[in-house]
């Protein structure tokens, strides 16, 4: 059955004109597969395009979590043409959103590890419910994976470079107290104010002339976008020649066994 990946809308309700709000919507976990990446990256291409949209809040439709980060299903038993075109959509996500116009401000209102913390990370703000059982963080080297070069300069640019030693060699899910106290997220509220925080904030954030602040994000984040956009073809087939390595795919494979009996 189809399912609507995401809502976006603009609203123009106390403050909130030219805010849109995306609400991802894969249930059950909004895993980024490679159908709501694709969704995401024209639901966002058409809200940059479009002038009277100046900021954007994404957050989850999906009880408990905001994304379970990139579907681990596109990558495990797939083939290598079907690996890049997934790694693909992962870099034309990351790229549109580190380098969006727009204000964007994550709504976190669930756990967001992996890929789903990379896409909190690329907003210009976080919020994050405060409930002690969400986690977030870049839990790769958890799974027997390597976080790309462009996942760690993320991370670098958010929480600074000995955090990012501890957080990424460990593979590290921090409690939304411990991702306020190193930097990974913002602001903590309780779960039912995450939505109506984020939008004050945004008043905030667009009480500041378009062009001054887009200059300066630009000037700040440039030179990381450059580095993915000038290795784009190579860092596909690092990830297409990594991923197919029988130990990766042994690792991958083992994981998703411990999701499933971590459920039973
Ligand atoms: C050179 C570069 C090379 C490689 C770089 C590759 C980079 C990868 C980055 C990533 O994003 S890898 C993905 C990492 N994600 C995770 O480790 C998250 C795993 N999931 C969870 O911890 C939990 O599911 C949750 C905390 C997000 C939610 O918990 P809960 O509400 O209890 O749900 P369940 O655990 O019962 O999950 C429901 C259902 O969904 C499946 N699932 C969960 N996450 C994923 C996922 N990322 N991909 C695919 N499938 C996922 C889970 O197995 C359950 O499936 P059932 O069939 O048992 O219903």
């Amino acid at each position: 059955a189809t399912k609507m990946a995401l809502r976006a809308g603009l609203r123009s309700k106390r403050g909130l004109t030219g805010v849109a709000v995306m609400r991802m919507q894969s249930p059950p976990v909004n895993s980024l597969n490679l159908e709501l990446l694709t969704d995401i990256c024209i639901a966002l291409e058409k809200l940059e395009m479009d002038k009277s949209c100046r900021g954007l809040i994404i957050t989850s439709n999906q009880p408990k979590v905001f994304s379970a980060g990139l579907d681990i299903l596109e990558m495990y038993g797939k083939s290598p043409e079907h690996c890049g075109e997934f790694w693909k959509a992962v870099q034309e996500m990351w790229l549109k959103f580190y380098g969006s116009n727009l204000v964007t401000i994550a709504a976190i209102n669930g756990s967001s590890p992996a890929g789903g913390c990379l896409m909190a990370m690329t907003c210009d703000y976080r919020i994050m419910a405060d409930n002690p059982r969400y986690s977030i963080g870049l839990n790769e080297t958890q799974l027997g994976i390597v976080a790309p070069f462009w996942f760690k300069d993320t991370l670098m640019n958010t929480v600074g470079h000995r955090t990012t030693e501890m957080a990424l060699e460990l593979g590290l899910l921090y409690s939304p107290a411990e991702a306020l106290k190193i930097g990974m997220v913002d602001q903590l509220v309780p779960e039912d104010q995450v939505l109506t925080t984020a939008t004050e904030a945004m008043t905030k954030w667009l009480a500041i002339p378009d062009h001054a602040r887009q200059i300066t994000k630009s000037m700040i984040r440039k030179p990381t976008i450059d580095k993915l956009m000038s290795n784009r073809e190579d860092d596909v087939k690092n990830f297409v020649k990594f991923i197919s390595k029988d130990s990766i795919q042994k690792s991958l494979g083992v994981y998703l066994e411990m999701l499933k009996k971590r459920k039973a």
